[in-house]
């Protein structure tokens, strides 16, 4: 099975997506990941979605809703980051944004003076510090390999940071089972109580949402989609039910069913 990810070799998408392929490309963005799959040139994707610290990786929730794909599968991974340098002193710290964000206050504490550049990804951050011993990375500990020392460890603001990546395939292959579905939303309305009566539809089945996040349409300012994931797979009578309210009230708009999954924990 190949799948495509975030490179280069060696970021947290890659570990992430060594759990559902044995052949592993890369992309330096999570649009040109989506597109490849929506393109069918790879079976499988895989894309940072969701940060326990950090939140949403917006540029994944916007692909998701922008092409057709079929998420398959969510992996939760424990993020511990490490520093590594050639040495301990250097003047630029390269990493992708959210690993930036995830140790602020140690940076700010430890090297207040050095410069923070954000970077595709954590392993190209760390290229970047094998090619030059003025620039420091953050990603995977293991990642640096011989060429650089571990500067600091566990270094992310808070001892339980954990990122969920969703695995996305072609459209065809979506399914109605999982214990999980995703939806993106498009009302095309805006009138009192339109939210309400989106979670109504799910409240009044007991399906309990576990994640809800409006996203600009891109259409005018102040229009929005919402990105919904809710426990239950869409084989089951109350979703059928609720997405038939949904329907209803995004009548003018369109309702994207990105299908139903499972969790899987990975550790490395
Ligand atoms: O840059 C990476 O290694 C990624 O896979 C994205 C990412 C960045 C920070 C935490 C988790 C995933």
């Amino acid at each position: 099975m190949k799948a495509v990810t975030l490179g280069p070799a060696g970021t947290y998408s890659h570990r992430a997506a060594n759990a559902v392929a044995d052949e592993v490309s890369f992309r330096e963005s999570v649009t040109a990941i989506v597109d490849a799959v929506a393109d069918g040139e790879f079976a499988r994707g895989v894309v940072p979605i969701e940060n326990s610290i950090e939140g949403s990786v917006t540029e994944s929730l916007d692909s998701l809703a922008d092409r057709e794909v079929a998420v398959l599968e969510e992996i939760v991974t424990p993020i511990r980051h490490a520093l590594l340098a050639q040495s301990d002193s250097f003047d630029v710290i390269a990493s992708h944004s959210q690993a930036l964000a995830q140790c602020r206050t140690y940076l700010e504490e430890h090297y207040p003076d050095v410069r923070l550049e954000a970077v595709a990804s954590t392993a190209k951050g760390v290229e970047h510090a094998r090619e030059d011993s003025n620039v420091a990375g953050i990603g995977h500990p293991l990642d640096g390999g011989d060429a650089l020392v571990v500067v600091g460890e566990d270094i992310q603001d808070r001892d339980s940071n954990a990122t969920r990546f969703l695995v996305v395939a072609p459209p065809g292959e979506r399914s109605d089972a999982g214990g999980k579905t995703s939806l993106v939303v498009y009302p095309n309305a805006n009138y009192p109580g339109l939210l309400l009566e989106l979670l109504e539809a799910f409240a009044e089945r007991d399906i309990n949402l576990s994640r809800i996040e409006s996203r600009p349409s891109g259409e005018r300012l102040g229009d929005y989609l919402f990105h919904i994931d809710f426990e239950a797979g869409l084989y089951e009578e109350r979703t059928k039910a609720a997405l038939e309210d949904i329907e209803g009230i995004a009548a003018n708009g369109w309702v994207r069913r990105l299908g139903s999954y499972d969790t899987r924990h990975v550790l490395y």
